[in-house]
This record gives structure tokens, C-alpha cells and sequence, in this order.
């Protein structure tokens, strides 16, 4: 099995391409109009549905607001230097909600964008993650 992608409902498909692609610099791989359905689907991403894990934007006709709820938390992205990233998404009308530092409690060092409907959007910076990684399997060999 594979991750495929991961789907957000949205209030306004052309604000959210703007966001995802000038602001995150993904790729619009496809759109379709679905008249019967009264919604459009546009699929993100980084590269081709064929190697790569996108994100499904879905678009209903006139619902331009959702509530989101307290459960949803983030969806996550590497990028090599997190602090220059957040001030290009910054110049470029992106909203940094959780300044670049290391995670409360940990080492890894993160930073948090909201997309135009309030979605969170984790940035890690690469090659931090990989000394927590290193250090919970290593606490996991020691409590076996
Ligand atoms: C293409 C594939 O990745 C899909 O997710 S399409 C699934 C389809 N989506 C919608 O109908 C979107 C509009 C809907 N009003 C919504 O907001 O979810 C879907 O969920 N179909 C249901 C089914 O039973 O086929
Ligand atoms: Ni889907």
C-alpha cells in the first residue's frame, strides 16, 4: 500500500492554489470539475501522483467556510533551511504561527504555517528529526 494524499475541504479553490503554490511552491498536477457533484477536486504536490504523497483540494460550489474543529492537527513538510523558508512564505503573504525553534521537549526543530482555511502546515527542518528518531528507537532498545 502507499500514502496516496490527503484531502482538504476548501472555502475558495484560487486562494488555496495561490497558497500552495506560489507560497509552498507545490505544483497544481490536475483539476476536474465535477458539475453533477457541484464540486471541484485539484490535486498538490511536490512531484507526480505516481511517487509522491499530494494533497486533494476540494472545492464545493459556494461553501466558502468550514469549521475545523479541534481534532485535525497538521500535515508535515521538510525543507532545508526552515528560518530563510519562513521568511519567503512570510514576503510572500504566508502567515508563520509558531516561529522556527526546536519542539517544546525535543530537539527537532519546527515551525507552523496556517494554509487560507486555518489548516495547519508543519515545516521541519531536515535533518533535525533524525537524532529524535535515533534517540526513541534507542530508548526503545534499552526498555525492551
Ligand atoms: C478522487 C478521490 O481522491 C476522491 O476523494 S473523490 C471522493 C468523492 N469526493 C467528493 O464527493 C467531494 C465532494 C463532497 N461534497 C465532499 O465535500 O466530500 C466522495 O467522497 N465520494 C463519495 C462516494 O461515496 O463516492
Ligand atoms: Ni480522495
Amino acid at each position: 500500500m502507499r500514502l496516496l494524499h490527503t484531502m482538504f475541504r476548501v472555502g475558495n479553490l484560487e486562494e488555496s492554489l495561490k497558497f500552495y503554490c506560489e507560497v509552498l511552491g507545490m505544483k497544481l498536477l490536475r483539476r476536474k470539475d465535477y458539475p453533477a457533484g457541484e464540486f471541484t477536486l485539484a490535486f498538490v504536490g511536490y512531484g507526480d501522483e505516481s511517487d509522491n504523497t499530494v494533497i486533494e483540494l476540494t472545492y464545493n460550489w459556494g461553501v466558502e467556510k468550514y469549521e475545523l474543529g479541534n481534532a485535525y492537527g497538521h500535515i508535515a513538510l521538510g525543507v532545508d533551511d526552515i528560518y530563510t523558508k519562513c521568511e519567503e512564505i512570510r514576503n510572500h503573504g504566508g502567515k508563520i504561527v509558531r516561529e522556527p525553534g526546536p519542539m517544546k521537549h525535543g530537539s527537532t526543530v519546527i515551525a507552523f504555517v496556517e494554509d487560507p482555511d486555518g489548516y495547519k502546515i508543519e515545516l521541519i527542518q531536515q535533518g533535525t528529526q533524525g537524532s529524535a528518531i535515533k534517540q526513541e528507537s534507542q530508548e526503545q532498545l534499552v526498555s525492551q
